[in-house]
């Protein structure tokens, strides 16, 4: 692990980031937005229209927060408008590596760069902050447009309607304000819960996290039992950022980061949920084990010092889900 200072590649290691025992997830630096038109959006300058073939996708494949932006590049339809490069699934001393040496990575598909931090310096050559994955990158302007995935998952929910024809919503503007809420307890406790838990370095600063995070699964159990999805019948982007945390829970943060005090096998709702959702047309194609376990088990040395890849549980997400019953009428 490491970051970016004024362009000088500086090592750090987790335990260092982990400052006072807790783990901090830094802020975002780009957030600009594709949008049908090219309008600035939300946050960030305009200049983004949304094109065939002119943006490309930096992610890895173990990471929950890229993972986002697969499913919904998937869903809507994307795959052939933008390409994927995937990065490696260790993350050393070097950051994430645009090597191809493991199955499905790909290395750098642009620019046949070695690492993602050239990615950030072809962008900004002194840029400061954290190299991560997902890359939304501009191949016209050479310049990133996002690395922001929840932001990133919305341009793709709708910019590109008008170039593919998919109008498939998941964001719909009568649930946003159910959805927020929603969304800022599973990013807190569930989607970011686990890392904090993982990476913390005090007993302390791991009950800050274990025991909010079991409160929500708790919560998203009894919810799940009377609605087929977060927001009722219809499933949404509150869903799909979720699933990302769910798809990865038994195999890594179980053990890897102690967060044990239950498997997701052990909740009848939420197990059948992260079935169905694995099961959605185009979803499990999204979904790369073999990453997921060697990234988490091999790059957190503070964590698994000797990087032993554990022989992990082998839930059937292919098993039939049953979510039916829950259907609306
Ligand atoms: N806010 C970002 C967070 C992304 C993120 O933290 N990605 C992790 C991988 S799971 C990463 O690249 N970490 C490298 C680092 O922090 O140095 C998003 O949701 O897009």
């Amino acid at each position: 692990m490491g970051h970016l200072d004024k362009g000088e590649w500086k090592k750090q290691s987790i335990a260092e980031r982990s400052k006072g025992g807790a783990f901090k997830r830094s802020s975002t630096q780009y957030r600009n937005w594709i949008t049908a038109d090219g309008s600035a959006g939300p946050s960030g300058e305009g200049g983004f229209e949304a094109e065939a073939d002119r943006y490309h996708l930096y992610v890895s494949y173990a990471c929950p927060w890229a993972h986002r932006a697969l499913i919904l590049r998937a869903l809507k339809g994307l795959t052939d408008l933008i390409g994927v490069s995937v990065v490696h699934p260790d993350m050393l001393e070097e950051g994430w590596t645009l090597s191809d040496a493991y199955d499905d990575a790909t290395g750098d598909r642009l620019y046949g760069l070695d690492y993602l931090r050239e990615v950030y310096l072809k962008a900004d050559p002194v840029a400061s902050g954290h190299v991560t994955v997902p890359v939304l990158w501009d191949r016209k302007g050479e310049t990133i447009v996002s690395n922001e995935s929840a932001e990133i998952i919305r341009m793709f929910n709708s910019a590109f309607d008008g170039l593919t024809g998919n109008r498939d919503d998941y964001w719909p503007e009568a649930l946003r304000d159910a959805i927020e809420p929603v969304n800022a307890r599973i990013y807190d406790t569930v989607n970011n819960g686990v890392y904090k838990a993982g990476f913390a370095t005090t007993q302390e600063a791991y009950d800050k996290a274990v025991h909010p995070l079991f409160d929500s699964l708790d919560w998203l159990e009894e919810r799940l039992g009377r609605n087929r999805y977060l927001m009722g019948d219809r499933i949404t982007e509150a869903d799909w950022r979720l699933f990302t945390t769910l798809v990865r829970f038994d195999k890594v943060y179980h053990g890897h980061f102690k967060c044990n005090r239950r498997r997701i096998v052990d909740y009848p709702n939420l197990w059948a949920y992260t079935r169905e959702l694995y099961q959605w047309p185009g979803v499990a194609g999204t979904v790369h084990f073999g990453h997921i376990e060697r990234h988490y088990h091999y790059s957190h040395e503070s964590v698994n010092p000797y990087r032993i890849v554990p022989i992990g549980p082998q839930p059937d997400f292919d098993a039939p889900h049953g979510r039916e019953r829950l259907a609306a009428a």
